[in-house]
């Protein structure tokens, strides 16, 4: 089943059209990551599925329905579907790691002050940080407060994760057990992933799937298993990008 669609998606900001007819697909329970070379539109076509911004011609469903056209409860519904953790992490520094988690359940849910604080401890107990409930993010080292990040994208038990960046400014140890996080929320909870990336160990070690975006094409000139696409893609830019680690 897919859980997301997009279809004939062009974006533009004023002139400048970024992607040009975007189709794709994301499946239940797969991990798609989003590669591509700087200002190809990666984050352009993430804004797009979450709906901060509006595609210029065409459309996105989550779970078959239009965020775009969807207003009041309905778009809550959709908005709740889904989770967002992005590059920087985007906690807010005045609040410890457990308020940052419960904000979503304050805005979203009707639940008591306990429940949402049980439910907060539970997400942080998934992502490893249950001890560092009570600790202000600055205390965290980088890989724990993209681990705090996700645990506030779970909150409303979403179908779907997407992660703008996730590796980026951490060290390569923290990255593999970054990576290795996902693929156990993708197994045991069964989460689909959307994840814009590109770090290559990275994108070897999660991705089910793999498509890639090209600035000059505004779209997508590859889409495949990423060991296929390094191996027997007949596009340069493609088989270089994915060689470049390879002694
Ligand atoms: N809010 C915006 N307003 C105007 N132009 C924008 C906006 N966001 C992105 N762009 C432009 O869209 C193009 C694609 O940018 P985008 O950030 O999506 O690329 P990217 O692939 O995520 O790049 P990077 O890997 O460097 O983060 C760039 O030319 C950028 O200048």
């Amino acid at each position: 089943m897919d859980v997301i669609q997009v279809d004939n998606m062009t974006c533009a900001y004023g002139r400048n059209v970024v992607l040009k007819d975007i189709n794709l697909s994301v499946h239940e329970g797969e991990i798609l990551t989003i590669l591509g070379g700087s200002g190809c539109g990666k984050s352009t076509l993430l804004k797009h599925m979450i709906g901060l911004e509006k595609p210029r011609t065409g459309h996105v469903l989550i779970k078959g329905e239009n965020l775009m056209r969807a207003a009041g409860d309905e778009r809550r519904r959709i908005l709740s579907q889904f989770g967002v953790a992005y590059q920087s992490g985007a906690l807010f520094g005045s609040m410890t790691v457990l308020e940052n988690v419960m904000l979503p359940l304050q805005s979203y849910t009707h639940l008591t002050p306990d429940a949402q604080d049980l439910v907060a401890r539970l997400k942080l107990r998934q992502v490893g940080l249950e001890q560092f409930a009570d600790y202000l993010p600055s205390a965290l080292s980088g890989g724990m407060q993209k681990r705090a990040a996700i645990a506030r994208a779970l909150a409303l038990d979403p179908a779907i994760l997407f992660l703008d960046e996730p590796s980026a400014g951490l060290d390569p140890v923290t990255s593999a057990e970054l990576d290795a996080l996902i693929i156990r929320l993708a197994r045991v909870l069964g989460l689909t992933f959307v994840v814009v990336t590109h770090e290559l160990a990275s994108i070897f070690a999660i991705a089910d799937r793999a498509i890639m975006l090209d600035k000059r094409n505004k779209g997508i000139i590859a889409e495949g298993k990423p060991a296929d696409l390094r191996d027997h893609h007949p596009d340069e830019r493609v088989t270089r990008f994915f060689r470049r680690g390879a002694v």
